[in-house]
């Protein structure tokens, strides 16, 4: 049996209502969309909930509340269903003429979307009730045809699709079939007898089905579910070769999206809810993509298994309608805001569907052969004139045909060569204006070009950083990121080399704070002046050529074997980093005591005295003339209280000219002068003497502290232009695998999408979720979350870091479905060591709930998030676990941020976060390396 579209004149499909109920032929047509709002439960009653919309006309819903979205808070749909409609009311009105369609070979889709105990499985009930009802009312009007229904039901649960008439063959296969698109394996299909029959088959699907409890909902529908109702129908007496209509009902009962901070998050709802989020998010996204007729760009059918199976009936040949469901109160604003958020777009999205007609194999083959038996009588013919003439002009067409090939052949060739030739031009026509506009630069800062290390990141209206994009399948592209590759490397390569050096100066310098000499200070300056110099040597990077040939993965291989040296050098900064802080504990405090000063007498005071004068020379970081440390200690000497200079009384003018005319060389020779006059002055208080050798030592050790800091930015900052480097050559490859027939589409990828607000708050929306799906830092969330607000410099920031998670999430994903063997003895490793890290981090976090939160804020906290009064510490850890856990909830997210924020100390700091200090700092809050980050990006690339 073959499914073909019509061929049929269109005569013979339009029918009289009565016959062919759904109306005639569709061609386009919009999805339809209705909302049904329930009335508020007895929960929400005995909670003096309130109701939050109001519902004006019966197609539009308003928000009471004053807060205006987008929206002005005012939504329309097709029809707006009030609490007090009957089940009957919205099926006529909102699903009826769409489910009755399949009657006429049009297929035809259902879906109930909205929160959890929204009220879609009780919708979906007495849909699927009404349609059984109304489909046997028109069989049995109809005696001139013959009816065959078929029922399946299968139910998607934590992305595994279940046969809900037979759950013992397990996790059924999705395959992708060329004429009907992608079918479930095995899944049992079987012949209704009648509509007693059908309600039975619905009833045990309803008994199959994945239902567990929440707080919200004692019997919440866990899984998606979707009936399916193939109708076949031919006209009784015999028409030809188009026997019959066929087409297909589904009535889709979506799981609800979850709110976790409503809903038990434990355990196994926990899981069902990612998954459930996380097709959601894929419905969500398909239907945005679909909207407003720009179905232009990759629709991402196949990131779920729902969107899959349902693919025609999201702006494919299906008709399809849409009942979204909310609930009135309004503790559940933001979910129902969301649901018609979805409803509005999913307004946008239209559907070509038509007849689809079953043509009988043996009808076309019996036709066939009466056309063969006719030929062949005509070539038997008497007439021999006729057969020779009828054979010359077979000859003659053949000749032709093969002219036709030729020509044809020939065509294509010049084609082709016009088209490299014209690739060529371009390319070299690009390179003249690069020289001639940027200099011989240009073309490498257009796709990803980081002339020094300072510029790896995206700076607030940088414009050419902006244009970081990649541009199709030019051969220029391939070179130009080699290009980069290489000099990555050379950094690389320097950096750690020029950072072994001074981290093993360094460390000396910390291991001689401990025995304190009169010479440390000459020492220390000394070092940084070599690490100075060391730093400017390292600033002149040789242009890096490219002699060999090398595939992009080569290269980036290569660049990763280096992985190593990174590491070790980001665990001695580590180290170093450890030992500054010790030294910090352990300084002497000024009330020493007599003890203390006895000892400190025959170790020897830390610091000399003309140490101090030399601070300038120490607080300058050593490799970089902008560093941030050095700015704040600038402001730190600026404004030094009088009382601290007045030690320096005698020697002040001296001092302050030594400061000026600082160079590396004379360090040596301003501190000795400085010890003499210190022993020549004999009036100088000792306390005051010791509480300036503290702050000379403490100086000296920020100086260092900074300097490290500085280099584990650096490092950072390499990592980061690792990862956009991959991204970049990931996203080239996908690119030169693309039909290169596809000019067009690549022109209109290539087109800025222009950005605004609402993108901004959709993009938003996605990180959100990408960050839950793939289980990132919160406190990373949060950072990112703080600090874009939907300014236009925003942009680069969101588009990559969504373009990492998609990356990230694509290849969790990928990692999730390769067979164990491919993977070895762990094969959910990754994902469950990010789970693991988000876990430690979680913990950490709890621990400083009651030094960062006031009782007050804690105890608002506490009831808030329902947080029952059970052992202080356990409820820290509840507090702590409940934040970021709600993707879909904005108020939650933004609740979540500012607790995060508060815990970690964002909003204490005097400095704000710098985006760029946030984009640079991937690590972790612990001493070891718990986030699973952007490294596994690098390590798929070992794959
Ligand atoms: N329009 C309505 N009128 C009266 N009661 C309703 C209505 N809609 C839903 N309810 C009641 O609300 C509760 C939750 O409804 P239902 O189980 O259908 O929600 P749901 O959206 O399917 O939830 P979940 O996603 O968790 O499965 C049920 O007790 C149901 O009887």
């Amino acid at each position: 049996m073959t499914i073909v579209t019509p061929v049929t004149p269109s005569s013979k499909i339009k029918r009289s209502p009565a016959c062919t109920p759904g109306g005639p032929k569709v061609q386009e047509e919009n999805i339809l969309v209705t909302v049904r709002m329930r009335p508020l439960s007895s929960k929400e009653l005995a909670a003096y909930d309130l109701v939050a919309w109001d519902i004006t006309d019966q197609t539009t819903i308003v928000s009471k509340n004053l807060y205006h979205d987008r929206h002005g808070g005012s939504y329309t749909f097709d029809k707006v269903f009030d609490p007090i409609w009957s089940t009957q009311k919205v099926y006529e009105e909102g699903a009826r003429d769409v489910a009755l369609s399949a009657l006429s070979g049009i297929n035809a889709t259902i879906f109930a979307y909205g929160q959890t105990s929204s009220g879609k499985t009780f919708t979906m009930r007495g849909v699927a009730e009404y349609a059984v009802k109304d489909i046997y009312e028109h069989i049995n009007l109809t005696p001139e045809r013959e009816f065959l229904l078929k029922f399946s039901a299968l139910e998607i649960y934590n992305e595994t699709v279940v046969d809900l008439l037979n759950r013992e063959s397990g996790s059924l296969r999705l395959l992708d079939d060329p004429e009907r698109g992608t079918i479930v394996d095995k899944l049992i299909e079987e012949a209704v007898k009648d509509d007693q029959h059908l309600r039975h088959l619905i009833s045990i699907c309803e008994a199959q089905r994945q239902v567990g409890e929440t707080s919200l909902n004692d019997r919440s529908s866990r899984s998606h579910q979707i009936i399916r109702l193939t109708i076949e129908s031919s006209l009784r007496e015999d028409s030809g070769c188009v026997k019959s209509f066929l087409a297909s009902l589904n009535l889709v009962d979506l799981a609800g999206s979850e709110r976790a901070t409503q809903a038990n998050t434990d355990g196994t709802r926990l899981k069902e809810g990612s998954h459930i989020n996380r097709s959601l998010l894929t419905l969500t996204t398909v239907i945005r993509k679909l909207s407003g007729g720009k179905r232009s760009g990759h629709i991402p059918y196949r990131d779920s298994k729902l969107t899959r199976i349902l693919q025609t009936s999201l702006g494919g040949n299906a008709r399809t309608a849409i009942i979204c469901t909310i609930s009135p109160a309004l503790s559940h604003v933001e979910q129902s805001r969301n649901t018609l958020s979805f409803a509005t777009s999913a307004k946008e999205v239209t559907n070509s569907a038509q007849v689809n007609m079953v043509v009988e194999k043996k009808q076309i083959v019996k036709q066939l052969q009466e056309e063969v038996a006719r030929l062949e009588a005509e070539l038997r013919s008497p007439e021999p004139s006729a057969s020779s003439s009828f054979r010359s002009l077979l000859r003659e067409k053949d000749l032709k045909i093969k002219q036709m090939e030729r020509e044809i052949y020939e065509l294509k060739h010049q084609r082709d060569l016009a088209k490299s030739q014209l690739e060529l031009e371009r390319s070299s026509h690009k390179e003249q204006k690069a020289s001639v506009h940027h200099g011989p630069s240009c073309q490498a800062v257009k796709r990803l070009t980081f002339t020094s290390e300072n510029n790896l990141l995206p700076q607030k209206g940088d414009s050419k950083l902006k244009e970081i994009k990649i541009e199709g399948r030019s051969a220029n592209s391939t070179v130009m990121l080699v290009t980069e590759i290489r000099k990555l490397e050379t950094r690389q390569r320097q950096l750690g080399e020029e950072a072994n050096r001074a981290l093993e100066l360094l460390h000396k310098e910390v291991a001689s704070q401990r025995h304190g000499s009169q010479d440390t200070a000459e020492t220390i300056a000394k070092m940084l002046s070599e690490i100075k110099a060391m730093h400017a040597a390292g600033c002149t990077l040789d242009e890096v050529r490219i002699k060999d040939k090398a595939t992009l993965r080569e290269e980036i291989a290569r660049l990763h074997s280096q992985e190593g040296d990174i590491s070790v050098l980001e665990e001695k900064l580590e180290n170093v980093q450890r030992s500054i802080e010790n030294i910090v504990t352990n300084l002497p405090t000024c009330e020493e005591t007599p003890e203390s000063k006895s000892l400190k007498k025959r170790k020897g005071l830390p610091f000399s005295l003309s140490n101090t004068a030399n601070i300038p020379n120490l607080i300058r970081s050593p490799c970089s003339t902008t560093s941030s440390s050095h700015k704040v200690m600038q402001h730190d000497i600026e404004n030094r209280t009088p009382e601290r200079n007045s030690v320096f009384s005698g020697v002040d003018t001296t001092l302050k000219q030594k400061r000026i005319s600082n160079t590396d060389e004379n360090h040596g020779s301003v501190l000795k002068e400085n010890i003499s006059t210190q022993k020549q002055s004999g009036s100088i208080n000792v306390k005051k003497m010791q509480k300036m050798f503290k702050k000379a030592t403490e100086d000296n050790i920020q100086s260092i502290k900074s300097y490290v800091t500085e280099l584990k930015e650096r490092v950072a900052k390499l990592q980061y232009q690792k990862q956009l480097l991959v991204c970049q050559v990931l996203e080239l490859e996908e690119a030169n695998e693309a039909s290169t027939d596809d000019e067009a589409e690549i022109g209109n990828k290539a087109s800025p999408i222009p950005w605004n607000i609402m993108v901004f708050e959709e993009q938003r929306k996605d990180l959100i979720m990408l960050w839950h799906v793939c289980h990132v830092s919160i406190v990373h969330r949060t950072q990112f979350y703080l600090l874009f607000r939907g300014d236009p410099s925003d942009q680069i920031y969101m588009e990559v870091e969504l373009r990492r998670l998609r990356w990230l999430e694509q290849h969790l994903d990928d990692l999730g479905n390769a067979s164990p063997a491919l993977l070895g003895d762990d094969p959910a490793g990754s994902v469950s060591s990010s789970i693991k890290a988000l876990k430690q981090e979680r913990e950490y976090l709890a621990k400083r709930v009651s030094s960062k939160l006031s009782t007050e804020e804690r105890e608002i906290l506490y009831l808030k998030w329902d947080i029952p009064p059970e052992g202080k510490q356990r409820r820290r850890l509840q507090l702590v676990n409940k934040l970021w856990t709600d993707p879909l909830n904005m108020q939650h997210v933004k609740e979540s941020a500012e607790v995060v924020a508060k815990l970690v100390g964002f909003c204490e700091s005097s400095q704000p976060i710098s985006r760029e200090m946030f984009e640079l700092n991937f690590a972790p809050l612990s001493d070891k390396k718990t986030w699973m980050g952007w490294n596994l990006i690098s390590n798929l690339l070992h794959l």
